[in-house]
């Protein structure tokens, strides 16, 4: 079986968290992003962190230990969106196929993560979508095919997250599947303090 990387998007701004950086805030005595990091870590080789230089010192200081090998594949241009990060973090990745996450999905599910690697063998992406909404940050690809198809819809001023994927040959894990397969709070992403609250109360 080839390199399984996680690459975990970190680069936005937080402003609905408020001044601080949501990827390292508190949520139930542990940063968010380690979190998230130490759910995807039995079924990952390898963790990218697609943040800010000016976030790297703290995500460091929050990923102290965790048990997977963690890099850095820092923005050139900051606020350039969702889609440059994982751009940028997907070229960072060795191997053939990444698990691109949110910073801000706490509960996601590492048996589910597993699934979407052997949904996305042959192909070049499997694509979650419970409902109407493909989640793109909660998805694998193949890292060089989904960096490519990320830039060209940049460079066409494409902005929806969805865009990239109809360049790719991608498998759509669908509502039963989900249901099958996925915890349902593996979506759950946490962008306020009530989010915070209300995901710490299950989490204690
Ligand atoms: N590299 C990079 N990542 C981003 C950018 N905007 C959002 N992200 C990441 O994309 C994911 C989903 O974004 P949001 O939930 O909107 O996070 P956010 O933009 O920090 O928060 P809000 O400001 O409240 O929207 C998060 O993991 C963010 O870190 C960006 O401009 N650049
Ligand atoms: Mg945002």
């Amino acid at each position: 079986m080839s390199e399984r990387t996680a690459v975990v998007l970190a680069g936005g701004r937080s402003t609905r968290f408020g001044d601080e950086d949501k990827a390292v805030a508190d949520l139930a005595g542990t940063p968010m992003i380690r979190r998230v990091v130490d759910r995807v870590a039995p079924v990952v080789d390898a963790v990218v962190i697609n943040c800010r230089a000016a976030q790297r010192a703290a995500i460091e200081d929050a990923l102290d230990g965790v048990a997977v090998p963690v890099t850095f594949a820092e923005d050139d241009y900051p606020d350039e969106g969702p889609m440059a990060g994982m751009a940028t973090g997907l070229r960072a990745v060795a191997g053939e196929y990444a698990f691109v996450v949110a910073c801000d999905m706490p509960f996601v599910d590492a048996d589910f993560v597993d699934y979407l690697f052997e949904r996305a063998e042959g192909h070049e992406a499997a694509v979650p979508r419970p409902d109407q909404w493909f989640e793109t940050t909660h998805a694998v690809y193949r890292a060089a095919a989904m960096a490519d198809a990320c830039e060209a819809a940049l460079d066409a001023g494409k902005e929806r997250i969805v865009a990239p994927l109809f360049d790719l040959d991608f498998v759509v894990v669908d509502a039963a599947e989900v249901r099958e397969h996925g915890h349902p709070d593996t979506f759950e992403n946490c962008n306020t303090k009530t989010d915070f609250a209300d995901a710490a109360e299950r989490l204690r």
